[in-house]
């Protein structure tokens, strides 16, 4: 299978597949540092990453900003002073989606530098 960061996202739609036990056991070793949690029974998948300061976290979060854009796939971002928390999830299919494993693999590449 081709490197998650190298894959695009495909469109978000309410008939989107969400990924499968099978899937996850594929794909999740790919994020070994993301947590897949539930919130308000809706699976996502969550990391913390942390900053030398505000600055560098604020940086970061327009760089994973501008990634959503131009994918057309969107997370929630926490910005604080040395740490952003940013959540993956697929709000049409509330759920996970394949798009989701794409954007935080691309998500850890833009931490990596
Ligand atoms: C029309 C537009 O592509 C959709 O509303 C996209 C935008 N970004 C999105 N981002 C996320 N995370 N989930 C979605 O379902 C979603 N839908």
């Amino acid at each position: 299978m081709e490197a998650l960061v190298k894959q695009k996202c495909t469109a978000c739609h309410k008939d989107a597949p969400r990924v499968t036990d099978a899937e996850i056991a594929e794909l999740k070793p790919q994020i070994p540092d993301w947590n897949i949690v539930e919130v308000d029974g809706e699976a996502r998948l969550e990391r913390t990453y942390k900053f030398r300061d505000f600055q560098a976290a604020l940086d970061f979060t327009n760089r994973v900003g501008a990634i959503a854009e131009e994918e057309g796939h969107h997370p929630a971002l926490l910005t604080e002073w040395g740490k952003v928390k940013v959540s993956w999830w697929t709000h049409a299919i509330s759920g996970l989606h394949r798009n989701d494993f794409i954007m935080a693999a691309k998500t850890d590449q833009i931490a990596a530098g």
